[in-house]
């Protein structure tokens, strides 16, 4: 049999992927999601296709984005149990990956409708059918939401199938119009009401839609709207009121108070009210802060934030240091350290140390500072006895040294305890931002950081640089040092391009990958860089359609 270039390809595909040529057997999902745009949108047109196509022995399949069936309709009783027999039934992934070419699983891949023929499906248990499958894709964002497939015995095929899907696929793509315009209708009225009632900022938030009112982008600088607009994706998709605080890189503090907004019972979105207001410790951006050796960072925010560590040694007032992993909470404490109170010693113990609490109150005894890393990781044993070491030293030191605390919020098994037992000693808590809040920063971070590495004729392009200032970092200033060290190790000497970053720096994306997505982000992105930037050269490299590999460069924001 000679085959067509589209189911070829296909199966050449199917062969890269060891799918199983005589029995696939495709995963098994059991907690589906079927409360979605697409399947709201879709369920009146597969009611009405249905009852079209009573009596036809064709079975009418939604699956989602991966191939995974949603519902399946229709169908004699005939049809249905040889469906059952090869697992085409809700739960099940028909992606080309997993069952070989059929009519979902190859209208994904490609993109684009396609009837697969008896003969043409790679695995022998699908000979025996004839598949329509059109792909649904989202009319607003074109990412793909799903396949709305036709299913036949490969006898009863016939051309019109495809036509069905197809028809099927643009009436779903529709509906979410539709239903897209009557949610952002409720959005948009909340909006001008917020924005009418408050006279201040306001900020919507959709699905698809993200709007800013003037007032915000009057009151706001460029990247403090950065910093708001990144804080309120917590908010996104709440649908219970809340308010929340963002430190912007100003240097204010701006408290956010989100709204829902629903039409029916649907979350339409929500509206945030900024509400800006000065902490009583905020500084002018004019504040002259003291360069600390071995400390980057002349944004304002850093600055804020150095000058608030700077006080609390200054006056030897107990403090906690509190952000993200990475953040550089030591790396301040102990350069404040140095510079505020020199000839003391200091001691840096981690909440870890088997000898914590022996090892504490020693140095306290002898006069040394102390900051104690990790303090989430403190069993509540140790709490309680650290807690006594501290009144202890309350109690009889007349000379106080100055202790703090670093610690990552949200991540102790023993919150209240440290809460309401340990932290209340210190008067103080500093919030050592994200990185991706103080992104001013990273021009200068980069060749220090560099320069740590040990390797000193390697530097970054302008355009490197403007990418890395991108990037979310949800490593923070650790992460970006093990990006640098990789770089580092790669390149000895010279200027480090876009094409020289690592995989996972060129691509923007926000959306959390998974494990699998990240390894054909990094897979992409290499067979680009072998090809300098040839799409359908890499396209052809990985086996995929030139059509997928201008989605998946889309989808995963890879920069070209
Ligand atoms: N502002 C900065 N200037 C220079 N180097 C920095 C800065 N912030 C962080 N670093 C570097 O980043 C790494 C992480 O910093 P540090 O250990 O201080 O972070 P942390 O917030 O205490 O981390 P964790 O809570 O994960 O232990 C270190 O290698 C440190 O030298």
């Amino acid at each position: 049999m000679t085959l067509r270039e589209s189911i070829l390809l296909s199966w050449q595909r199917s062969e890269a992927s060891l799918v199983d040529v005589d029995q696939p057997s495709p995963a098994y999902i059991s907690a589906l999601d079927v409360d979605t745009t697409l399947t709201r949108a879709a369920r009146p047109v597969i009611d009405a296709l249905a009852s079209e196509l009573t009596n036809e022995p064709v079975c009418i399949i939604l699956t989602d984005a991966k191939g995974v069936v949603l519902d399946r309709r229709g169908g004699d009783p005939a049809l249905i149990r040889r469906l059952d027999a090869v697992d085409l039934s809700p739960g099940f992934t028909y992606s080309e990956a997993q069952v070989g070419t059929n009519g979902i699983g190859t209208a994904l891949e490609v993109g684009g409708p396609i009837l697969v023929h008896g003969p043409e499906h790679y695995t022998g248990v699908l000979r025996g059918f004839a598949c329509a499958g059109a792909p649904i894709t989202h009319p607003v964002t074109g990412g793909q939401l799903g396949v709305l497939d036709i299913t036949t015995q490969a006898r009863n095929s016939n051309a019109v199938l495809l036509s069905f899907a197809k028809l099927a696929a643009r009436r779903i793509q529709e509906r979410i119009v539709e239903e897209a315009n009557a949610l952002d209708q409720a959005l948009l009225s909340d909006y001008y009401a917020a924005c009418r009632h408050t006279g201040g900022s306001v900020i919507a938030l959709g699905e698809e839609v993200f709007m800013i009112n003037a007032h915000a982008q009057a009151h706001f600088d460029a990247a403090d709207q950065a910093a708001l607009i990144d804080r309120t994706r917590d908010a996104r998709g709440g649908v219970r009121p809340a308010t929340f605080i963002a430190d912007l890189p100003s240097g204010f503090t701006a408290r956010l108070a989100y709204q829902p907004t629903f039409l029916g019972n649907r979350l339409a979105g929500g509206i945030v009210q900024v509400r800006e207001h000065r902490s009583g410790l905020l500084r002018s951006s004019a504040t002259r802060v003291p360069t600390l050796p071995g400390v980057i960072g002349t944004s304002a925010l850093w600055r804020h934030t150095t000058q608030e560590v700077l006080e609390s040694a200054g006056r030897a007032e107990w403090i906690v240091a509190e952000g993200e992993a990475g953040t550089g909470k030591l790396t301040l404490l102990r350069a404040v350290h140095n510079y505020s109170r020199p000839g003391i010693r200091l001691v840096i113990l981690d909440a870890d140390d088997p000898e914590l609490v022996n090892a504490a109150t020693a140095e306290l005894e002898s006069g040394s500072d102390l900051v104690l890393r990790h303090a989430h990781l403190l069993s509540t044993e140790n709490i309680h006895a650290l807690v006594d070491v501290l009144q202890t030293v309350r109690d009889s030191l007349s000379d106080e040294p100055w202790i703090a605390l670093t610690v990552i919020r949200g991540q102790s098994d023993a919150q209240d305890e440290l809460d309401t037992q340990l932290l209340r000693f210190f008067p103080r808590t500093v919030a050592v931002p994200p990185l991706r809040h103080h992104l001013d920063d990273v021009p200068a971070l980069v060749p220090h950081l560099l320069a740590r590495t040990g390797v000193t004729g390697v530097t970054l392009s302008q355009a490197a640089i403007s990418q890395l200032m991108r990037l979310p970092w949800p490593g923070n200033v650790t992460h970006l040092r093990t990006v640098l060290g990789e770089i580092a190790r790669r390149r000895r000497s010279g200027v480090v391009d876009l094409d020289g970053l690592p995989a996972e720096c060129r691509a923007t994306t926000r959306r959390h990958l998974t494990r699998l997505e990240a390894l054909e982000r990094d897979a992409i992105v290499d067979a680009l860089a072998a090809h300098k930037g040839d799409k359908a050269a890499a396209a052809l490299a990985l086996g995929m359609s030139r059509a997928t590999i201008y989605r998946k460069i889309r989808d995963y924001a890879i920069v070209t």
